[in-house]
This record gives structure tokens, sequence and C-alpha cells, in this order.
């Protein structure tokens, strides 16, 4: 196994920690596209016995949002109420397009917005489809994936000027549709105010402005209903807890 499966590519928390890997890696995905919105919920009849396909939850919202505290959370409550083998993972990933990312976010490289976009997808494209410790290999193995951000983060960050929304979608054509989105709402002012007291360190999409438009793109893909699969929008102002138990709720309503 190289090292980078082992640290887990494709995701993990912010420290990479939460990543549980099933044996021998899981399925191959069987290339780009996946057909997984068609494998939704299928019985694989594989050796090894059948396993009821994973769960693909996305947790979306602005920088300060509080999307990496809730997608811990949800992770470990679903493990521990649900006794659920549960992959955490990001976007960007901690693989070998998110590291380029990483650095563009933190301004110690500069790309054009197109070649932003195309990065964020081809780095998606590998957070989905790796064959060792892709999405959709954990999602046909059983297991249920949790995201911090995916497409719907491009479509609300990266667009404007020669970077239009229908380019956008067209861009990440392959990447399957969520079993669920949740936005977790939360004004610009207050996604300032935590960002700040969180770090001093700048980045790319943390001043108020920037803020401001990707709230606006965001509530405009929801209501124009462009947000592919289910959505729920919790509000995010309240505290931590607060948060998660909505969040659960959302959930709940899911396996229900
Ligand atoms: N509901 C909340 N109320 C107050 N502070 C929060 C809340 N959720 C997260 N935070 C804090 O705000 C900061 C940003 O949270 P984080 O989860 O990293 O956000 P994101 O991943 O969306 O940028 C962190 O310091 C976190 O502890
Ligand atoms: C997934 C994704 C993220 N982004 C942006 C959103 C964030 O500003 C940044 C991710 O940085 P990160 O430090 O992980 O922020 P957060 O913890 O708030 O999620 O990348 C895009 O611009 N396009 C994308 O497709």
């Amino acid at each position: 196994m190289s090292a980078r499966a082992a640290g887990g590519a494709g995701g993990g928390a912010k420290d990479g920690a939460h990543r549980e890997r099933g044996a021998g890696g899981g399925a191959a995905a069987g290339g780009a596209g996946g057909g997984a919105d068609d494998a939704a919920h299928r019985e694989r009849g594989a050796a090894g016995g059948a396993a009821e396909r994973g769960r693909f939850v996305v947790i979306e919202g602005l920088d300060g949002a509080g999307t990496t505290t809730q997608a811990e959370r949800l992770a470990a409550a679903l493990r521990e109420r649900r006794g659920l083998a549960v992959e955490l993972t990001k976007e960007p990933t901690n693989g070998p397009v998110g590291a380029v990312l990483r650095q563009a976010i933190e301004g110690r490289v500069t790309l054009d917005p197109v070649s932003l976009a195309l990065a964020f997808a081809a780095d998606r494209a590998d957070h989905l489809f790796n064959p060792v410790n892709g999405v959709v290999a954990a999602l046909e193995a059983g297991r249920w994936v949790v995201s911090d951000r995916y497409v719907l983060s491009s479509l609300a960050y990266n667009r404007g000027g020669a970077t239009s929304r229908e380019w956008l979608a067209e861009l990440n054509r392959h990447a399957i549709a969520p079993d669920l989105t949740i936005f977790v709402a939360v004004d610009p002012d207050v996604c300032v105010s935590r960002i700040g007291a969180r770090s001093s360190a700048e980045e790319l999409f943390h001043s108020r402005e920037q803020l401001v438009a990707v709230d606006r793109n965001y509530r405009e893909l929801i209501d124009a209903g462009h947000v592919r699969g289910p959505l729920a929008t919790v509000d995010g102002s309240g505290a931590i807890a607060e948060v998660e138990a909505a969040i659960w709720t959302a959930v709940e309503r899911l396996q229900g």
C-alpha cells in the first residue's frame, strides 16, 4: 500500500484522523462516472456477503460556518449511535491535487480562476474514484462517507467571469449525487468573526466581500434547484451542539 493510501488521500479530518479503512481497500471504482447513481442502495452479491451501499452525506457552507466541526461530529455520532463504519473526508483532499490547492488557498502559489476550478474538479475525481481509498469504493463496500465540502462548493466559490455555473457543472458531470447535502447557513459577518477568532492567517476566500458573494451564490443555487440530490438547510448560527442536533435530525430523516 502506498504512503498516500495509508495516509488517506481524499480526506480525513483536517489532521487526517478519523478515516477508517476497509479491508483490502474496497472494490475498484470502475472508471470515471462510477455508475453510482444507478447503483444506489443496491445489494452487493460479491463474495464476502451482501453489503448494503453506504450513504454519502456532504456538509456545505461558508468558511467559518462550522462545516469542519459539524462533519467531525456527524461522523462520530453515526459511529457511536448507529454503529456504522464511517469515513470522514474533505475537499480539498489530502491527495496530490489537494496539496496544490492547499498552497493556492494559503497564497503560496497563485492560480487563475479557470485553473483553480479545473484543479478542484480533478481533486474531486480522485476523491471519488481512487480505486484504493475513493468515496465510491467505500460506499460500495457498505461504508458511509461524510464529506466536508463537495461540488456545491465549486459552484458557489469558483464562479465568475470565465467560470460560469454551466461550465462548472459540466466539469463536475462525473461527480455522483450525494444522498444528502446539508447547507449550514451562517451570516457572512458571523463567519468573518469566527474565522478571525480561529486564526490570523490569510486565505483565498476569507474576506467579508468574498464571503458575501459566495453566500449569495449558495442561496441562488439552492433557490434555483441546482443542488443534485436531497438538500437540508440548517441554521448554523446557534451553539455548536444545537447545530449538531439539527443536522442529526436531517440525517435521521434520510435513514428513516
Ligand atoms: N456553532 C458555532 N458557534 C460558535 N463557534 C463555532 C461554531 N461552529 C464552529 N465554531 C468555531 O468557528 C471556527 C470555524 O469553525 P470550522 O468548523 O473550522 O468552520 P469551517 O470548516 O466551516 O471553516 C472554529 O474556531 C470553531 O470552533
Ligand atoms: C471544495 C472546494 C473548496 N473551495 C474553497 C472553500 C474554502 O475557502 C477552501 C477550503 O479551505 P479550508 O481551509 O478547508 O476551509 P474550510 O475549513 O472553511 O472548509 O477552498 C473552493 O473554492 N472550491 C471547491 O470546490
